[in-house]
């Protein structure tokens, strides 16, 4: 740091808060440490009685912190992703809109390796609203090398980017609900309310829905039906474990569809099927999506309506952070579950 004269000090960067008194009026910091000083502070300054001051010299081979936070926010926001203002070199991102939000996690941990600039996040993979914290970017010293900016500009090139939240798309669905004690009216349909208030978060609703007793022929005909009348997503509720009326998950075999998994190595939802027919997302629901709060279904459900294809690896790597503990008062997404 070097001691300046205060009229010499405009462009510099200030080492120091320097603290204003109005007897009655203010008391507080006038600048701060970082500030970098303009021809109109001058006059404020001296009148705080600061003839001198403390400046950072800011090299040519030197970013001023907030200059290199905001080329970074300008580097890490992919679609629909915004970021703050700086302040004391850091930035805040954010959503544009509702989605799914993608975290570029490789690119991450790289940047963290570097030294000097942090990046920190919430877990990806998961919906989130317009205007939710999503991370944040801290320039840790005053200034920082224009080479560690330059090193992530090209570290980040040619890569999906850091953060981007991807909409959700209207599916037109269709659903099956299986079981024939529902079918035969001896117990009312708890499923179906349960499904479509859970599609109606992501903006899509149901346009087909059938009620069928456990017969095999009988849930793969409606299937097809469905399919044969332009449904995008395709769900079938029940009969999905062992028992001998369990008929769903041979039923959505018997369409023919590609099945990607049937178990899930997330708790509850062990049972839930996974499958595509042709490029038709179906999933088969066990009967813990009706009665828990959150299951399988909630982890997966968001990435099919942002229109990602779905990959076994993707299911089997889910098994760490894929128990839900069932807290007294529900916060998911804002826990543990189905990050990893
Ligand atoms: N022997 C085994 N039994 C069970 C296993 C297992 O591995 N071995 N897994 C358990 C797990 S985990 C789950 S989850 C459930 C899966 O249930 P299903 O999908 O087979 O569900 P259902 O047997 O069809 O129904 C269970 C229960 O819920 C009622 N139900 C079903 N659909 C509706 C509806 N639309 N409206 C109202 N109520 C409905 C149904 O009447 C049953 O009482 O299996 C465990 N068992
Ligand atoms: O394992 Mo079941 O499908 O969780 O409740």
């Amino acid at each position: 740091m070097n001691v300046i004269r205060t009229e010499d000090a405009v462009g510099m960067v200030l080492g120091h808060d320097i603290t204003e008194i109005v007897p009655g009026e203010f008391k507080g910091v006038a600048f701060k440490k970082g500030h970098i000083i303009t021809e109109n502070d001058i006059e404020r300054l001296l009148r705080i009685g600061k003839e001198h001051i403390y400046v950072f010299d800011l090299s040519e081979d030197e970013f001023h912190e907030d200059e290199a936070a905001v080329r970074l926010g300008e580097l890490f926001a992919g679609s629909g992703i915004s970021f703050s203002e700086p302040k004391e070199g850091k930035i805040n991102i954010n959503p544009e809109y509702k989605g799914l939000l993608k975290i570029n996690r490789d690119l991450l941990d790289e940047v963290n390796d570097i030294g000097d600039i942090c990046v920190a996040t919430i877990h990806g993979d998961r919906y989130v609203n317009k205007g939710d914290l999503l991370g944040g970017c801290r320039i840790i010293p005053l200034t920082t090398k224009k080479e560690n900016i330059y090193k992530i500009e090209e570290l980040a090139k040619d890569k999906e980017p850091m953060f981007q939240v991807k909409p959700f798309k209207k599916f037109k669905t269709a659903l099956i609900v299986t079981g024939s004690e529902v079918y035969k009216g001896r117990i009312e349909d708890k499923f179906g309310p349960v499904i479509e208030k859970k599609l109606k978060f992501f903006g899509s609703e149901i346009f087909y829905k059938e009620i069928v007793p456990d017969e095999l022929e009988t849930i793969k005909e409606k299937i097809l039906a469905a399919k044969e009348k332009g449904a995008e997503l395709i769900i079938v509720t029940g009969g999905m474990s062992v028992d001998p009326d369990d008929k769903t998950p041979g039923a959505i075999k018997a369409t023919g569809a590609n099945i990607i998994t049937y178990g899930t190595p997330i708790l509850p939802g062990a049972m839930l099927l996974f499958a595509y027919l042709d490029d038709i997302p179906v999933f088969g629901l066990p009967g813990c999506v009706m009665f828990a709060k959150t299951t399988a279904f909630d982890l997966l459900l968001p990435k099919v309506m942002a229109g990602e294809k779905i990959y076994r690896k993707d299911i089997s790597r889910m098994g760490y952070g894929g128990q839900c503990i069932s807290c007294e008062v529900c916060t998911f997404p804002n826990c543990h579950f189905g990050k990893h």
